[in-house]
């Protein structure tokens, strides 16, 4: 095969690329030399020639209740499709979806079992075994009579005083989706409580904290699987030592301090009374906890039911993963697009844009569950792969991310699929700001998609277009809608992991740093 120089500032010549630099390698699939013929020929397309046909490419837009997934962006067309519906086939994830929701243990590497749907399975009626369904109702209905009375100021302090703020200490998947979620749902919130958040080891950090709460009538809950994370409980210990110097004193601080965690018994020993401590199971991941007792602070801050919203939400997209067919699932081709546009259509990594200010914290949210369970370099059988896993994630809101990074999205030497969210109703109302931010959006797509019309501009200012994009909008920002999304990307990163070989469940590349801070940590002393 004969190839043309890499032109690094011209990105369909990736077209011309020797097919073993698409990419890093490929999946082991049969159907590779399928893929990579139809790669060449959409790469080779004209980005205004591949978007053209708008009637057939309708058949390229999914939606399910909230979501819609309008994929008309992604260089792909229905024979690619048809090619890469075949190709998930045989890899069996559907078998392998059957064995999660029975409580298999499919985290090899961890023997556990993965049960996270197992969470909402009152809204999906899907048939988990019974020892974790109810185990799961049993600690809902105890969250529920906690928040309760927290809510209703039955529950206060050891003098009797209603809490008026709440600290939730923990990191990653005992941080990022409670704090999206309390942010996401801003008009939910309870007015006479408001929750706080501390995941770092910076004392800058803790220092703004505690300069608005009260030691007396603050609430901590410390989250933590497996309660031995560094970050969380040096904050922890931090929050202790600040309220004892207020003047609380044992019976005070044992009131104040409740614990979510799989670790029940080291959460005792550390110090929290047992009566305090809710468990999670081990067979509930870090990063899908959020629905478990990890979203008792959401429970307690936000009003009553909405937290069950974002259950039902949930599951209905769980539900909607094993009941939709391939043609339909939602899931499946989120996962199908990633598949696509990095293993084999080249891409450096994917852009999260939600034209949302309340979507904020979505790209941090992402990052640890995509870049964490799918960051793998080896396969379930301890393989090195020969391929490239999970890109990686970046983003950030429109419109500000228009003046940031767009640029490089335009007209940099990349290839970075985007996915674009918007929201369809506004939460307020203000002049025509919301149809603004959602004209940006839409001029984005088409302009990431399109580029600039060919004739006239001269090359600095042309913009090739070409640029996968998802664009995905909810109908509002609901807690149920927010449900339905988080829950969307949790089964992508699922059938990713099937389609690449690999254990999403798992993390052990982030223990090697933890064990050099812990060999490295002496007194700093600074010479004056
Ligand atoms: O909930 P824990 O046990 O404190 O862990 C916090 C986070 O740390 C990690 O283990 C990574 O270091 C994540 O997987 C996890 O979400």
């Amino acid at each position: 095969m004969t190839t043309r120089p890499i032109t690094l500032n011209n990105k369909t010549d990736q077209a011309t690329l020797p097919r073993q630099q698409m990419g890093r390698g490929l999946p082991r699939y049969p159907a590779n030399g399928a893929l990579l013929e139809q790669a060449e020929r959409l790469l080779a397309l004209s980005p205004n020639r591949l978007c053209g046909d708008q009637a057939e490419r309708q058949s390229l837009s999914f939606s399910f209740e909230d979501v819609e997934l309008d994929m008309r962006g992604q260089r792909w067309d229905e024979q690619t499709l048809n090619a890469l519906h075949k190709l998930a086939k045989s890899t069996r994830w559907r078998d392998e979806l059957d064995r999660m929701i029975g409580g298999e243990r499919i985290n090899h590497s961890e023997n556990r079992a993965v049960l996270h749907m197992a969470l909402r399975h009152r809204e999906s009626g899907l048939p988990f075994p019974e020892w974790a369904t109810e185990a799961v109702d049993s600690s809902l209905v105890r969250m529920r009579h906690f928040a309760g009375a927290i809510q209703s100021g039955t529950y206060g302090n050891a003098d009797g005083q209603p809490y008026t703020d709440l600290v939730l200490v923990g990191i990653g998947g005992s941080m990022l989706g409670p704090r999206l979620v309390y942010e996401a749902l801003r008009p939910y919130w309870q007015p006479q409580l408001r929750l706080h958040f501390l995941e770092n080891l910076d004392p800058a950090e803790f220092s703004d904290r505690v300069e608005v709460l009260n030691p007396h009538t603050t609430l901590v809950m410390v989250a933590s699987k497996t309660f031995t994370t560094l970050e969380t409980l040096k904050n922890a210990e931090a929050l202790k030592r600040w309220m004892a110097a207020a003047g609380l004193d044992q019976e005070q601080l044992n009131r104040q301090f409740i614990a979510l965690t799989a670790a029940t018994g080291r959460a005792i020993e550390w110090g929290v009374a047992e009566e305090q401590v809710f468990p999670m199971w081990s067979w509930v991941g870090g990063r899908f906890s959020l629905w478990s007792t990890i979203g008792l602070p959401l429970m307690v801050a936000l009003q009553p039911g909405t937290f069950e919203q974002l259950l039902e939400g949930a599951g209905l997209m769980d539900r909607h993963l094993l009941d939709a067919d391939d043609q339909h699932n939602l899931p499946l081709h989120l996962a199908l697009a990633d598949l696509w546009n990095h293993n084999y259509l080249g891409a450096a990594g994917r852009a999260v844009v939600p034209y949302s200010h309340r979507l904020s914290l979505l790209k941090s949210y992402l990052q640890q569950l995509e870049m964490e369970s799918n960051g793998k370099g080896v396969d379930e059988q301890g393989r090195s792969l020969p391929h490239h896993s999970a890109p990686l994630v970046l983003g950030g809101v429109g419109t500000p991310s228009q003046h940031a990074f767009f640029q490089l999205l335009h007209q940099g030497t990349h290839r970075i699929a985007v996915e674009i969210l918007t929201i369809g109703a506004p939460e307020s109302e203000l002049g025509d700001h919301h149809a603004w931010l959602n004209a940006n959006a839409q001029g984005q797509i088409e302009a990431l998609m399109h580029g600039s019309a060919p004739s006239k501009e001269d090359a600095q200012s042309r913009v090739e277009g070409g640029q996968p994009v998802t664009h995905i909008r909810l109908n509002a920002l609901t807690p149920s809608a927010l449900g339905q999304l988080l829950a969307l990307y949790e089964h992508k990163v699922f059938i990713l992991a099937c389609l690449w070989g690999i254990n999403a469940f798992d993390q052990p590349g982030v223990e090697l740093g933890k064990q050099l801070a812990k060999a490295r940590i002496q007194p700093i002393s600074f010479k004056p």
